[in-house]
């Protein structure tokens, strides 16, 4: 029996963004879960949000220009509604490709609440890139609401603080279930982030990276391993140069040394590098994997996937 313990972290592309493409592409993230689950891998899941946290904030803002009993939903609320209905997805895609291979196994899905700095300097300077893209005209009108946004290839974003994620309120819930050896989904979107004041939470406008809140649970519930499943088999330096070269292994300090050269994407394979670092650092014996969501088992073999280490 196999008793490792694992986060997993499923990236945007698991998801989609319309309700119907979600559906469908979960379907694709069960069945790397289910794969894990019958190398008998302890499991917590967590995911992306950002196409869907952004759609909901501004469904909800549209909805309160409808009809006064609608109100503008905080940012901290479309990131509860983004843990809930992915979530939901995710747990029927997973319990429906479990019963498939005749594998019973609760699953279930935990709102999530993470504590955040009210002094993060994140908060006075958004970068956390949410929703889909908008034109010029859209971009303007979304400054004259007061709401941030970025300039891309492709046409304009909105962006939002992404302060750093501190400490895990549900977390003993999440261990309880893995001890359970049940599988747990949470800190969904990288967690609703919430101020502590006194005895009361209070939601922060803002949308935490899930690469760090990924590594934050896992070192919380002492995971063996933290496997991000994105877009890629393999990191890659001199990323879409004619001399890029995708990495089978990386250590901390190789790590450091690319990241002083700003070899990685903020927000896109940056954070996952950074959270790398420091899972596997707090504590001997750790790894980290990067691969594409239809790799996992064979990278958790040690077949394919970019592992990193701390030496
Ligand atoms: N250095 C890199 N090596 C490999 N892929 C990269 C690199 N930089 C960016 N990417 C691209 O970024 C994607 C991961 O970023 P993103 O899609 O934002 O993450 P997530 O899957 O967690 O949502 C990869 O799938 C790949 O397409
Ligand atoms: N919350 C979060 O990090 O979502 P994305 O991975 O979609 O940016």
């Amino acid at each position: 029996m196999n008793n490792k313990r694992i986060v997993v972290a499923l990236g945007r592309n698991a998801f989609g963004t319309l309700f119907p493409d979600q559906k469908q592409a979960v379907t694709k993230a069960a069945c790397a879960i289910a794969d894990l689950v019958e190398e008998r891998y302890q499991m917590a899941i967590t995911f992306s949000n950002g196409p869907q946290v952004g759609m909901l904030h501004t469904a909800m803002t549209e909805f309160s220009r409808l009809s006064p009993e609608y109100t503008v939903a905080p940012m901290s609320v479309c990131g509860a509604l983004s843990q809930g209905y992915i979530g939901y997805d995710l747990q029927n895609a997973i319990r429906t490709e479990l019963l498939n291979r005749g594998i019973f196994k609760p699953v279930s899905t935990i709102i999530t609440q993470v504590r955040v700095d009210p002094f993060d300097e994140a908060f006075s300077e958004p970068t956390k890139v949410i929703g889909r893209y908008m034109s010029e005209d859209e971009a303007r009108a979304e400054t004259a609401k007061g709401n941030y946004v970025v300039r891309e290839e492709k046409g304009y974003r909105r962006i939002v603080a992404a302060p750093k994620p501190i400490d895990i309120y549900e977390i003993d819930a999440i261990r309880a279930l893995l001890d359970a050896n049940q599988l747990v989904i949470a800190g969904g979107g990288g967690g609703i982030p919430v101020l502590q004041q006194g005895t009361r939470l209070k939601g922060a406008s803002a949308v935490i990276e899930k690469d760090l809140t990924a590594a934050r649970m896992a070192d919380m519930v002492d995971a063996d391993t933290l496997l991000f499943l994105t877009g890629t088999e393999k990191v890659a330096v001199n990323y879409k140069q004619p001399d890029e070269q995708f990495l089978d292994s990386l250590t901390a300090s190789e790590a450091h040394a690319y990241m002083e050269q700003n070899q990685f994407e903020a927000g896109s394979m940056l954070p996952k590098i950074e959270a790398s670092v420091e899972f596997v650092s707090a504590r001997p014996g750790r790894k980290a994997i990067i691969t594409d969501l239809s790799k996992a088992r064979e990278a958790m073999d040690g077949k394919t996937g970019t592992m990193i280490t701390a030496k």
